[in-house]
């Protein structure tokens, strides 16, 4: 008998998946997509064509679908492959979780329109940055490959006025806290939902490490010894809601829980407020129309 579907979500189903301790408002869920889907996305990412493509500063390795952001933060819109739309529907699971995060459960407001795919080798990261003003403050990452740590960051002044835009791994403007704000433990088929405040006051960001060393809590952080270029313990604010016993005992224990990184694949599901009527065809027409 096949898999009957889940439930449509809502925000009182999203509730006990709030990440605590976070500002507001930061979502886990775990084992968002199944085993034989991410296998399915890993295979599909893999076998793009080379020029989807691209590489950062830091050698991360980064692919757009759903069409990229004009310098002034206009989508130029493509459409998003079958294998995000129609088999596996990730895109529209994604839309309906996010519709029930922002409180507007079945009525479609949304729409996913990017997909910003990610490819972490162990010992890379992606340096605190905002997401910025171009998205709606609602966005989703799927983990696919191996686990991570992201960081959630602070700006020391938080009065200090906005840049317009924190470019991915660029340049930042004001000074970021030195220690971070908290952590979130990504497993592999979890979905990480950042909203509100914690999208739009906050940085993110992965320190870049080849391993990650979670413990159960400040008192086992301090009494930690890291070895010569370990890395640093962590307390992660999620570590109730991974649906993991056996990862979820290892940072109960005294000696918590550590993972070797292997190659991390990620999705980010994000909607740009302002998308060029007509893709890319509306440029070569001449006339910018934005929706
Ligand atoms: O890989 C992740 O979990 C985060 C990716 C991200 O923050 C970004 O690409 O803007
Ligand atoms: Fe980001």
């Amino acid at each position: 008998m096949p898999p009957s579907p889940p439930p449509e979500p809502t925000l009182d189903a999203l509730k006990p998946m709030k990440v605590e301790g976070l500002p507001p408002a930061a979502y886990y869920i775990p084992n968002f997509i199944t085993e034989e889907e991410e296998e399915l996305l890993l295979r599909k990412i893999a076998d793009s064509p080379q020029p989807k493509w691209r590489t950062t500063a830091t050698g991360r390795r980064l692919q757009y679908w759903g069409g990229t952001l004009t310098k002034s933060g206009v989508l130029v819109p493509e459409p998003l492959p079958e294998w995000l739309t129609a088999y596996p529907d990730i895109a529209a699971r994604v839309d309906r979780l996010l519709d029930a995060a922002a409180g507007v459960e079945g009525r479609h407001v949304l729409g996913v329109n990017q997909v910003l795919v990610n490819e972490y080798a162990p010992g890379q990261g992606i340096s605190p940055h905002e997401d910025g003003p171009a998205f709606r403050p609602l966005v989703a990452t799927l983990s696919l490959g191996s686990s991570s740590v992201l960081d959630l960051h602070h700006y020391i002044s938080p009065s200090a006025p906005s840049p317009p835009m924190i470019p991915a791994d660029g340049a930042v403007g004001r000074a970021i806290a030195a220690v971070p704000l908290g952590h979130v433990l990504l497993l592999p088929r979890s979905l990480f939902v950042l909203s509100g405040s914690a999208y739009s006051a906050h940085l993110h960001g992965i320190a870049p490490r080849s391993a990650d060393w979670v413990v159960r809590d400040e008192a086992a952080a301090a009494a930690a010894v890291e070895g010569e270029g370990e890395a640093p313990p962590v307390v992660v604010a999620n570590a109730g809601l991974l649906a993991d016993a056996p990862v979820q005992a290892a940072i109960a224990s005294d000696a918590g829980w550590r993972a070797e990184r292997g190659t991390r694949v990620s999705l980010t599901f994000r909607h740009a407020e302002k998308s060029l009527k007509g893709g890319a065809f509306a440029m070569v027409g001449g006339r910018m129309q934005r929706s």
